[in-house]
């Protein structure tokens, strides 16, 4: 089920629902907006920014915070995640990011997304192969 191929108007969202996160994304340090929208197994959409804070490190990306949103719901299973930005070269999942999510499923679907709305989709496992797991 996690393995399935989106439908054309699910790809359509996850497009849509990234891009309009990117607006609350709250990063007043690196003015550097990232939106992600999270698909379930269940049909759910999950969003979520990039929210900093003025101890730098703590910052958390928009990725975690979508699966944080999702998790703490009760889902567990996920079919894909949609990132954006406004930069002109896709926005790739960083490393605490990748190991974050491979936690729910190494076959998770990640659409990058450009500005323009134009992507490119990649597999988490070939993003973060031979991961972590106790
Ligand atoms: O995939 C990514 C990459 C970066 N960021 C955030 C973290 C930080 O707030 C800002 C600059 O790194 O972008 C994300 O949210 N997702
Ligand atoms: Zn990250």
């Amino acid at each position: 089920m996690s393995k399935r191929e989106l439908t054309k108007a699910e790809i359509e969202k996850l497009i849509e629902l990234s891009i309009k996160a990117k607006d609350k994304a709250y990063c007043p340090y690196s003015k550097f907006h990232v939106g992600a929208a999270l698909l379930d197994e269940n049909g759910n959409w999950y969003t979520g920014v990039n929210v900093e804070n003025a101890s730098y490190g703590g910052a958390i990306c928009a990725e975690r915070t979508a699966f944080v949103k999702a998790i703490s719901e009760g889902q567990r299973k996920f079919v894909a995640i949609g990132v954006s930005s406004d930069a002109s070269e896709y926005t790739r999942p960083c490393g605490i990011c990748r190991q974050f999510m491979i936690e729910f499923g190494e076959h998770l679907q990640i659409f990058l997304i450009k500005p323009d709305r134009s992507y490119l989709k990649v597999i988490l496992k070939d993003l973060l192969p031979d991961h972590f797991k106790l």
